[in-house]
């Protein structure tokens, strides 16, 4: 064969190939990271399973994540983007139910480049530079939902967010069909928050005082005081936030202060996960390492599940 033939005759495999990338984007999916990568069926098993074996003492939690998100992913013709506000005390999983999230409907979860995460304090720390933040967040969220549709955005630490910020994104989360030619209605936004904890504990108490189990609790025991104790809370990101007052947060979800079974069930996960033999005197000392509170019962750890990792290192490094 010639060269110069041998040439065309590459290229054309090189065409046919790309052509074949072209025709049959699952394929190319297949090699590189697509937005729209996992859709309905599949991403919502993969949802399902995680939250079933990962996340503990959180059953409100489960029922509402799944209903809400692979309601959202099947639904293709969605009114508004999909918008969930997690709250809860610290530990409790807010962070960790984000990442199963991000990771069911992209492989690559967090690290996911269609996944992007705002820390108040990192990323918005100076009150004085508010009107600058609310510009660069709008193109900044434009920009990604221009790219793909399927954006997922995470704002932690929404209660040391400066007021007022939040509601500058406010039209991406509202009902328009388009806004200068960019549609936002299949995006993801979750807010993760502290905001509404006490509440959500004072609820818990109260069943357990009552000799009630805590998997009775309903969602529609916490669901709206929260809404309204966030946004009454000057330091909730949605102080007298438009969001709230237009009813744009679809869901709020309430994170139950974690006992002292599901401490024991986070340190048994991590031996595992880390190949360490599960011994359960070492998993006792651990969780009787944690305070755990109100003062007289000491039912909750006030630290959620937070810390239980460090105090292990402490255990094997002996
Ligand atoms: N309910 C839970 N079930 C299983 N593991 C949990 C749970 N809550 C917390 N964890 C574990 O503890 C770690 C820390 O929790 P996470 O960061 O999700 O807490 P958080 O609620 O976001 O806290 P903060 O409000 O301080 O940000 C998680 O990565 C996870 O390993």
């Amino acid at each position: 064969v010639e060269p110069i033939s041998l040439g065309l005759a590459l290229c054309g495999a090189a065409a046919s190939a790309l052509t074949g990338f072209i025709s049959y984007p699952r394929l190319y999916c297949y090699f590189r990271e697509c937005c729209l990568q996992r859709e309905g069926t599949r991403a919502g098993a993969a949802l399902q399973e995680d939250l079933d074996k990962k996340l503990f003492g959180q059953h409100l939690v489960k029922k509402v994540i799944v209903k809400a998100v692979i309601g959202f992913l099947n639904n293709t013709n969605p009114k508004k983007p999909l918008t969930l506000s997690l709250h809860g005390w610290t530990g409790t999983g807010k962070n960790f139910v984000s990442k199963i999230i991000a990771e069911s409907i992209y492989e690559g979860g967090l690290n996911s480049n269609y996944v992007h995460q705002f820390v108040s304090t990192l990323h918005f720390p100076h009150a004085h530079s508010i009107s600058q933040y609310k510009d660069q967040l709008q193109s900044w969220i434009r920009g990604n939902v221009s790219a793909c549709a399927r954006s997922i955005f995470i704002f932690d630490e929404m209660d040391k967010m400066h007021a007022g910020l939040i509601d500058s994104i406010k039209p991406f989360l509202d009902y328009y069909e388009q806004l200068d030619g960019v549609s936002y209605r299949r995006a993801i936004f979750i807010f993760l928050s502290n905001a509404g904890a006490e509440k959500i504990t004072d609820v818990a108490l109260d069943f357990w005082r009552r000799g009630r189990k805590r998997e009775n609790m309903e969602l529609r025991d916490l669901e709206a005081s929260l809404s309204v104790s966030v946004f009454n809370n000057k330091n909730s990101g949605f102080w007298h936030s438009s969001l709230i007052d237009r009813n744009l947060i679809d869901y709020f979800v309430p994170f139950l202060p974690l006992e002292y079974k599901h401490v024991k069930m986070c340190i048994r996960v991590e031996l595992e996960s880390r190949g360490y033999v599960v011994d359960e005197e070492i998993i006792t000392k651990v969780a009787d390492e944690m305070t755990y509170f109100p003062k007289d019962e000491k039912i909750y750890s006030d630290k959620g599940c937070k810390t239980v990792f460090t105090k292990l290192d402490f255990y094997y490094d002996l």
